[in-house]
C-alpha cells in the first residue's frame, strides 16, 4: 500500500507522515531536504539554480517511487513527484524563474517518468492558509526559509487547489490544518485517525 501526504511548504507533511508511520507501523519516505545540494542556493536565486533543483527532484522522487514499488511494503510518502511538475516547477516557469526551453526540456523527462510511475492508493492533502503556512515555516526555522515570499507561496496554495479539486488517479482525503494542532493535541490527531481509518476501510 502507498499512502501520500501532500500540501505547501509548511504545511505539516513531515511531522504527520511521521506520526502516521509510527501509529500504522508504515515505512515512511522523506524528501531530500537536509542533504539536498542545491535548495540554499535556490533560495538565494531561483533563476540560477530553479532548473538543478527540479531535475535533482525529479530525480530523487523517481527513485522513491521505484523503492516503493519493489518494497512489498506499506509505505507512506512526504510529497508526491506530481507536486514537483504541477506545482513547482510550472509555477516557477509562470514567474519566468524557470525558462521556456528548460520547462520543456523537464516535462519531457518527467513525463517518460510519469509512464512507471502509479498514483498513491490514498492521498492526503493538508489545505493550509498562508498565515499558517507562516507561522509554521516560522516554528521550524530553516534559515534558508527565512525570507520566502507571500506571493510565492501564495501561487503555490492556487496551484495546489486546482491540482487537487482536478484530482481523479485515486483516492483522495482533504484534510484542513488551520485550526488542527495534531502536534500537541491527541483530540486532533485522533479525528485524523478517523478519517484515515475510513478512507482504509474503504480501499480493502
Ligand atoms: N497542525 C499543526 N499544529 C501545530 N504545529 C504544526 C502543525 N503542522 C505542522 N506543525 C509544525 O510546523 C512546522 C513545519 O511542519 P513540517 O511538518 O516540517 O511541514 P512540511 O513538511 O509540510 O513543510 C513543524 O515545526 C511542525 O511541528
Ligand atoms: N520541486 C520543488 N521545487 C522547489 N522547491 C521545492 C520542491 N520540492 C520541495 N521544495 C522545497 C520547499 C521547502 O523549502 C523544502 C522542503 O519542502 P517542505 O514542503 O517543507 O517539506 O523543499
Amino acid at each position: 500500500m502507498h499512502i501520500a501526504v501532500t500540501g505547501n511548504i509548511g504545511a505539516g507533511k513531515t511531522t504527520l507522515t511521521t506520526m502516521l508511520a509510527k501509529h500504522y507501523n508504515w515505512e515512511a519516505q522523506f524528501e531530500d531536504v537536509d542533504h539536498n545540494p542545491y535548495l540554499e542556493d535556490f533560495y538565494k536565486d531561483m533563476s540560477q539554480w530553479s532548473f538543478a533543483l527540479q531535475i535533482y527532484f525529479l530525480g530523487s522522487r523517481f527513485r522513491q517511487v521505484k523503492e516503493i514499488r519493489e518494497s512489498g511494503k506499506s509505505v507512506i510518502q512526504d510529497r508526491t513527484i506530481y507536486e514537483d511538475a504541477y506545482i513547482f516547477a510550472e509555477n516557477l516557469n509562470e514567474m519566468d524563474l524557470l525558462s521556456e526551453r528548460d520547462f520543456k526540456n523537464y516535462n519531457s523527462v518527467f513525463n517518460l517518468m510519469k509512464s512507471f510511475v502509479s498514483a498513491p492508493d490514498l492521498l492526503i492533502y493538508l489545505r493550509a492558509e498562508i498565515p499558517t503556512l507562516v507561522k509554521q515555516i516560522a516554528k521550524r526555522g530553516r534559515d534558508y526559509e527565512a525570507e520566502m515570499s507571500i506571493d510565492y507561496l501564495q501561487k503555490l496554495n492556487k496551484k495546489y487547489d486546482k491540482w487537487i479539486n482536478n484530482y481523479s488517479e485515486g483516492k483522495l482525503l482533504v484534510i484542513d490544518v488551520n485550526d488542527l494542532d495534531f502536534v500537541s493535541n491527541p483530540e486532533d490527531f485522533g479525528f485524523i485517525l478517523e478519517r484515515i481509518d475510513a478512507e482504509l476501510n474503504g480501499l480493502f
